[in-house]
């Protein structure tokens, strides 16, 4: 079947960002704050999110992050974000971080996260985007385990009024 006129490939909104951890992102060990990552992750997920749907982009929601291993000063991260789902207005982004250690050229799978965005219409409010073709076995498996995870992320998703009583 052939994909609609405005779709998008995966490849064509990836991204590929590279920080360097200079002293102020780090804690009294030496090492990378998490909110550093986090942030970092926050940011190439938003720019794959913003190149896919060509629209403003908010963050919806970020699904669990382990923290795998310490990235000390002087490293360099290397955070890979990919679209791996669409549905009427929001998009998941599967964020891979890898840190390399600039003396020995090891790299190390450091944290990954999947992340929710939604788009935003002129008015503020959630707009379509474009559905994603998928290319490659890799995009076929990532946008059918996406699929699995939305469905319990909405299952469990807050209100805004929750915290009301
Ligand atoms: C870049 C930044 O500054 S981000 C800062 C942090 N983020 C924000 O401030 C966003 C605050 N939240 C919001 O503005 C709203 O909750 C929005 C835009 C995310 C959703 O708005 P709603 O009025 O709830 O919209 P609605 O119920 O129509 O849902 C819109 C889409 O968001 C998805 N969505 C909403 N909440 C979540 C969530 N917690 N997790 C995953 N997806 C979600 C819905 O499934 C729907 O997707 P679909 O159209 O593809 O089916």
């Amino acid at each position: 079947m052939a994909a609609p006129k405005n779709a998008k490939s995966v490849a064509s909104s990836q991204v590929i960002m590279t920080q360097l951890v200079l002293p102020s992102h780090t804690n009294a060990l030496g090492s990378v704050f998490g909110g550093t990552i986090m942030s970092w992750i926050d940011i190439a997920a938003a720019i794959a999110a913003q190149r896919h749907s060509n629209k403003e982009v908010v963050t919806a929601s970020i699904d669990r992050l382990d923290f795998v291993a310490p990235v000390y000063k002087g490293w360099v991260v290397n955070l890979h974000a990919s679209v791996n789902f669409t549905s009427r207005t929001s998009m998941e982004v599967g964020v891979r971080v890898d840190a390399e250690n600039p003396k020995t050229g090891e790299m190390f799978h450091t944290a990954s996260a999947y992340t929710t965005f939604v788009a935003l219409g002129s008015n503020g409010k959630p707009a379509d985007v474009p559905e994603l073709i998928l290319e490659t076995e890799d995009d076929k498996r990532r946008f059918s385990e996406a699929k699995e995870r939305r469905a319990n992320r909405l299952r469990n998703r807050p209100r805004s009024n929750d915290s009301k009583t």
